[in-house]
C-alpha cells in the first residue's frame, strides 16, 4: 500500500473532485459519513458524552459533519470550535451552518485557555482540530488544549491525523494528541510509522473515501507499506527440475571467540530460507561448534584461532558473501573485509561489526559492491551516517547514503524500513519479542540466503524482513513475546512462507 505526502493528498483531493464532478463539500460529506459509521458502530448507541474539537479548516469541517450525524443518531454531543485562525474554509463554514440549523446544537467557541471545557476520563473525544493542513507551530493556547486533552485520559479518536502531528515532518517540542484510534483517509501517512510519532496515532484504520484510483495508482509513493499480498508476490517458488546448484552458495563470514552463536544462527537461517549451499568462514575456535550445530553447512577456517584474519576465498562469480555477524572489530578482521570488498563483485550483505568497520574506516565505503545490503540497528546506523535531529531527517540521510554508495539499507526497528535509492519500504509485522539477541543474525542469514537464490537485492531485503517478522509473529502466536529466542524465528521461516499462500478458513 502506498503512502503519500500531505501535498499529494491535497492534490488527489482536488483531482477526485474534478474527475468525479463532485464539490469539496460532497467529498467531505462522503468522507465524514464513513468516519461517523465507524464511530457509531463502535459506540453502538452508548450513553457517553462525546466532545468534538473542531478546527476551522476542512479537518474541522469533517468534525462538524460527524458531530451532526452523531446528534441526529441521538448521542450526547458537545462541539467546540478551536478558533486558531479567522481563515475558515468553505467546508467548515457550510457545515457549521448546517449543524446549527439542523440540530440546534450550538458549538462553543474556544479562543483561549479560559474557554477550555472540563474533559472527564469517561468522555469520548473526537479530535478534528488539524489534519494534513497543519504546516507551522501551534500558538501556545492550542498547545495547551492538546495537553489538556491528553491529560484527561478520555478515549480519543483522531480524524485523519492526531492534531499536532504532521504527515511528513516534525515540529520540535510541539504536543500531539495521543489518539487511541486514528481514522485516516485513503492512505496511511509516513508519520504513523516513525518511532518518534507513531505512538501518538494509536491504532490506525484506513478509511476508503473513493479518491481517484488512477491518481493513487500512477503517482509515485513517498513510501510503500509491505503487506502479505505484496510479500507473496515477491516469493520465488522452486521448480521441480532443479538441484542445489540452482539455489546459490552463500559464504557467511564472521564469528569470534565467544560470539560463534552469531554464525550458527545466520548460517542455519540461510539454509532454512532455501539456499543451496552455505560455507561458514570463521576463526579456528569455531570449527567444532559450526560442524556440530549446523551439519548442513561447510566450514572454512581463517588463519587465526579466535578472530577473523585475512585470507583468500575461492569464490565463484555468482557466490554471495555476508560479512560481520559476531566478527568483532579486530584489525585482522578488517584486513579480511578489505580483501573481500576488493574481490567480490556481487552484492554483499554487511551486518553488525562489518558495519562498525565501515564506520571506522570510511574509505572502505567506496569499495562496497553496488546493490549491497547493509543492515544496521540504530546505534550502528548512527555510526555510519551521523546523528539526526528527528526521524524524518534520519530517513533523508539514509536515502542520501543509499544513493551515494548505491546500497540498500535495512533500518531495523519496530517498523523496519528498507531504503533503496528513491524507495522506502515499511514493514509493519513483527513483535517486541524479536528484540532479542541473535534476531539480527537470523535476518542476515535470511537476506543472504535470498540473495544467493537470485532475488534482486532490494527484494531480498524487503521479502527477507517480512518473512523474518512473520516467522516471529507465528512463534509468538504459540507462546508469549518474552519467550521468543532467535532460533525459534529460524524454525518458523518455512511456516511463515507457507502462511502467505494459505487461504483463510471459510465457515461452512
Ligand atoms: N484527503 C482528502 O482527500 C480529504 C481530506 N479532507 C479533510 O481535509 C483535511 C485537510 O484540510 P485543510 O483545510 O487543508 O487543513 P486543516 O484542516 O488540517 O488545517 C486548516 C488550516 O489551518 C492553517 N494552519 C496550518 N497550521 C496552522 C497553525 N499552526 N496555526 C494556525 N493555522 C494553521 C492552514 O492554512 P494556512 O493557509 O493558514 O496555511 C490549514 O489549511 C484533511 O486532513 C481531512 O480531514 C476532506 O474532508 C475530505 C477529503
Ligand atoms: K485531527
Amino acid at each position: 500500500m502506498k503512502i503519500f505526502s500531505a501535498e499529494q493528498l491535497h492534490e488527489a483531493d482536488k483531482i477526485t473532485q474534478e474527475k468525479q464532478k463532485i464539490t469539496s463539500l460532497e467529498l467531505m460529506e462522503r468522507a465524514s459519513s464513513r468516519i461517523f459509521e465507524e464511530i457509531n458502530n463502535r459506540l453502538n448507541g452508548a450513553e457517553i458524552k462525546i466532545k468534538v474539537f473542531c478546527g476551522i479548516g476542512n479537518n474541522g469541517g469533517d468534525g462538524l459533519v460527524v458531530a451532526r450525524k452523531l446528534v441526529r443518531e441521538g448521542y450526547h454531543v458537545d462541539v467546540y470550535v478551536v478558533n486558531y485562525s479567522d481563515k475558515r474554509s468553505e467546508g467548515f463554514l457550510e457545515n457549521y451552518r448546517t449543524l446549527k440549523e439542523d440540530t440546534k446544537n450550538w458549538p462553543v467557541l474556544l479562543k483561549s485557555e479560559d474557554d477550555f471545557p472540563e474533559i472527564k476520563s469517561n468522555d469520548f473525544v473526537i479530535d478534528a482540530i488539524f489534519g494534513i493542513g497543519l504546516n507551522r507551530p501551534l500558538v501556545e493556547w492550542v498547545q495547551k488544549l492538546i495537553v489538556r486533552i491528553n491529560e484527561s485520559k478520555a478515549f480519543k479518536v483522531a480524524i485523519d491525523m492526531p492534531s499536532g502531528m504532521l504527515a511528513d515532518e516534525i515540529i520540535a517540542d510541539q504536543p500531539i494528541v495521543e489518539a487511541n484510534y486514528t481514522l485516516t483517509f485513503q492512505a496511511p501517512k509516513l508519520a504513523f510509522f516513525l518511532p518518534e510519532t507513531a505512538p501518538f496515532a494509536g491504532n490506525v484504520q484506513i478509511i476508503d473515501i473513493g479518491i481517484d484510483g488512477q491518481y493513487l495508482a500512477e503517482n509515485p509513493a513517498k513510501a510503500i507499506l509491505i503487506g502479505e499480498e505484496q510479500a507473496a508476490s515477491l516469493y520465488q517458488p522452486r521448480s521441480k527440475f532443479t538441484h542445489k546448484g540452482n539455489y546459490g552458495h552463500t559464504y557467511m563470514v564472521g564469528g569470534s571467540y565467544g560470539m560463534m552463536g552469531s554464525m550458527t544462527l545466520s548460517s542455519k537461517a540461510a539454509l532454512r530460507i532455501g539456499v543451496g549451499k552455505v560455507t561458514a568462514v570463521i576463526p579456528q575456535c569455531g570449527y567444532d561448534i559450526l560442524q556440530t550445530s549446523v551439519p548442513e553447512a561447510m566450514v572454512e577456517v581463517v588463519p587465526h584461532d579466535i578472530h577473523l584474519a585475512d585470507m583468500k576465498l575461492e569464490l565463484k562469480k555468482e557466490d554471495i558473501v555476508a560479512f560481520g555477524m559476531g566478527a568483532g572489530t579486530n584489525e585482522k578482521s578488517i584486513e579480511l573485509l578489505t580483501t573481500l570488498l576488493n574481490q567480490v563483485k556481487t552484492p554483499m550483505l554487511i551486518d553488525a561489526d562489518g558495519l562498525n568497520m565501515l564506520s571506522k574506516y570510511s574509505e572502505l565505503l567506496e569499495l562496497i559492491p553496488e546493490k549491497s545490503i547493509l543492515t544496521p540497528h540504530p546505534k550502528e546506523l548512527e555510526r555510519l551516517i551521523g546523528s539526526w535531529k528527528n526521524d524524518f531527517e534520519k530517513l533523508d540521510k539514509v536515502q542520501k547514503f543509499s544513493d551515494k554508495y548505491k546500497v540498500t539499507m535495512v533500518i531495523k526497528g519496530a517498523y523496519t524500513m528498507t531504503v533503496s535509492s528513491d524507495n522506502i519500504y515499511i514493514n509493519t509485522n513483527g513483535n517486541p519479542g524479536m528484540a532479542t539477541a541473535g534476531s539480527g543474525d537470523v535476518l542476515s542469514g535470511v537476506i543472504a540466503g535470498l540473495l544467493a537464490q537470485g532475488y534482486d537485492p532490494a527484494i531480498a531485503a524487503v521479502f527477507g524482513v517480512f518473512i523474518h517478522a512473520k516467522a516471529g509473529d507465528l512463534v509468538v502466536a504459540d507462546t508469549v513475546p518474552d519467550a521468543l529466542i532467535a532460533s525459534d524465528i529460524t524454525a518458523y521461516l518455512g511456516k511463515a512462507i507457507r502462511s502467505l499462500f494459505e487461504k483463510p478458513e471459510t465457515k461452512a
